[in-house]
């Protein structure tokens, strides 16, 4: 029997010193036949160090539009039944956590994953211990993805509106700890101030999406 084609999706918004480190690891994944970059309008050099990897399709969104608009894009772009979705300043990322994280899914015993750092650092554990469904390291059947509404509206709210997608489908992904993966902090990308202002921005993104779950 063949095995069902898998997309992965890297929304990537001026991830130019951290996309290489995910994009190799994905380039080595033999279950994967298609990765699309979404470039969410980078003011640096996201797009071209993507585009520098052959097996890489790169899509450029013109201006910025958020995480969710990027990941939206991605999955209308892909030609795939399984979509693989992930943060492009992942830190620690292996080919083995990549397959743990599709083996379930691509096994038929279950439709949906969710990646759960543990043991990276204590700073990006603890979000995710508290609200593992806000994990952008995801697996799910494009199906799934049928009637999500506002997902190109929703930036960094995107994750809530996924979990409330699978919840209205019946559907809880199945956690897979990613051991030792953590991800670049806003505050080590931007700096304190601006960091945690981009952090209180994410927060309120997320807020308002609560009372449509
Ligand atoms: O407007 C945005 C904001 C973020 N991202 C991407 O979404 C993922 C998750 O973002 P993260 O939680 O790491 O927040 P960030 O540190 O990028 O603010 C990363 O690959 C980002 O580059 C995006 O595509 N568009
Ligand atoms: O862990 C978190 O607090 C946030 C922000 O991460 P950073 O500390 O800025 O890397 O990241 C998570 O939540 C976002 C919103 O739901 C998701 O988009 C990220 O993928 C997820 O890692």
């Amino acid at each position: 029997m063949s095995r069902e084609r898998v997309a992965a999706i890297v929304p990537a918004y001026n991830e130019e010193a951290n996309i290489a480190c995910v994009l190799q690891v994905l380039c080595q994944v033999p279950e994967i036949d298609q990765i699309i970059v979404v470039n969410d309008g980078s003011l640096d050099r996201t797009g071209e160090v993507a585009a520098s990897f052959p097996n890489v399709t790169v899509i450029d969104q013109i201006e910025n539009q958020g995480k969710g608009a990027a990941l939206k894009v991605g999955a209308e772009a892909a030609d795939a039944d399984i979509l693989l979705f992930l943060d492009a300043d992942l830190i620690g990322l292996t080919v083995p956590h990549v397959q743990q994280l599709l083996k379930p899914v691509l096994d038929g015993e279950t439709d949906a994953t969710v990646g759960i750092f543990d043991g990276g650092r204590t700073s990006t554990d603890w979000a995710q211990a508290l609200a593992p469904f806000l994990s952008g390291q995801r697996v799910l059947r494009r199906a799934l993805l049928t009637g999500v509404d506002h997902i190109d509206e929703a930036r960094f709210g995107v994750e809530l509106q996924l979990h409330r997608q699978l919840k209205r489908m019946g559907k809880v992904p199945k956690e897979v700890i990613l051991k030792d993966v953590s991800q670049v902090m806003k505050e080590e990308k931007l700096g304190l101030a601006k960091g945690f202002a981009a952090r209180m921005r994410m927060y309120w993104e997320i807020i308002r999406e609560i009372p449509r779950i």
